[in-house]
């Protein structure tokens, strides 16, 4: 049995690392070749360096896949799927760990067949340069089922370190990491700013609190209680916890990346237009990000 990691990326080479080390075989799926036939990756912890060997594949090149783990940012999940698609079988194990929402309900269609899990993570790592990876923190992930699947996680996970709670109610935990992300996400793109700074600044503190009063309309149209405070308190508590991160939207523009705004805001102002429910600041951020988000690719591309 080989877990296959799509999304061989910061946290899809933490994963890799921790099945590998659970005891599982490891494949990465690489878009650019490499001189050697293991990828070698060097995990920081703190004080602590560790070295890793790889196993990896052409992505275009994979073998029969029978476990895969998707680890691309939300808004490329189709495509790398469509690479590899015809060598998925029927009935495959597949674990999206990815944030923002929408892009399940596809890969289950994809694959009517197969079992599908989704896992969501607090681990907080990034990838100085190909062969790096440091690890701020090793965060708490939860894993439950999306489609076809047996009540026990799949094959590996169990026994992966630190070991992920298994949740009858991923759903749940997917909107909750949703909801934190729409409020400090693009409002830290907005203002160019770390975390901390959405609630130390007073005015940027205002549009935060303004901003999770209309997430927190969706979250109770659908039903869904999050958290035991209101959602303003949970994401002043975290934005005060991470104060010294740039959240993920905010790096992305500053690297000039895309975003994944349409999978986070994007996804809720669906989930809202559905239930007739109009968010008008949510609306004006997916509008603000997006054209920053073309702007900085256009900039990239050199056409400014
Ligand atoms: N980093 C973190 O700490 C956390 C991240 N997340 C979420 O996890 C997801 C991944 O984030 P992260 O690891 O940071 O992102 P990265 O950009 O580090 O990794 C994404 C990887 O996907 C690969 N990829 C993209 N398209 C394809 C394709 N067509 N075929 C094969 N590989 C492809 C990229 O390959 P290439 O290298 O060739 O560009 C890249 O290695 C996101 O949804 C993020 O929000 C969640 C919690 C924490
Ligand atoms: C919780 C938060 C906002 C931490 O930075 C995050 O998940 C992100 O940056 O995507």
């Amino acid at each position: 049995m080989i877990w296959h990691i799509l999304g061989a990326g910061a946290i899809g080479s933490l994963f890799a690392i921790r099945l590998q080390q659970a005891g599982s075989t490891v494949q990465l799926l690489l878009r650019q070749p490499q001189t050697e036939d293991y990828y070698q990756l060097h995990l920081h912890k703190g004080k602590d360096t560790q070295a890793y060997l790889l196993p990896w594949q052409p992505v275009t090149q994979a073998t029969a896949i029978s476990h895969l783990l998707i680890a691309t940012k939300a808004p490329d999940t189709l495509t790398a799927l469509d690479s590899l698609a015809s060598r998925v079988q029927p009935n495959a194990d597949i674990v999206l760990l990815q944030n923002g929402m929408g892009q399940h309900e596809a890969v289950c269609r994809a694959f009517p067949q197969a079992r599908i899990w989704a896992a969501v993570t607090t681990a907080g790592v990034w990838r100085p340069d190909a062969n790096t990876l440091i690890q701020v923190s090793e965060g708490h992930t939860e894993i439950g089922p999306l489609q076809n699947t047996p009540t026990n996680m799949p094959k590996g996970w169990n026994t992966m370190t630190p070991p992920p709670a298994e949740t009858a109610d991923i759903y749940l935990s997917l909107w909750r990491k949703l909801a934190i992300n729409c409020a400090i996400n693009p409002l830290t793109a907005r203002y160019r700013c770390r975390n901390g700074e959405l609630v130390s600044d007073p005015q940027r503190r205002a549009v935060l609190l303004q901003l999770c009063h209309e997430i927190e309309q969706v979250t109770q149209a659908l039903g869904l209680s999050l958290f035991d405070t209101s959602l303003a308190d949970r994401v002043v508590h975290i934005a005060e916890q991470t104060a010294q991160n740039r959240s993920s939207m905010l790096t992305d523009l500053l690297n000039q990346r895309p975003t994944e705004i349409d999978y986070i805001t994007g996804y809720l102002c669906q989930q809202a237009q559905q239930l007739n429910i109009h968010l008008p600041l949510n609306e004006q951020l997916l509008t603000e990000i997006k054209q920053l988000s073309v702007q900085t690719h256009r900039a990239k591309l050199g056409e400014n």
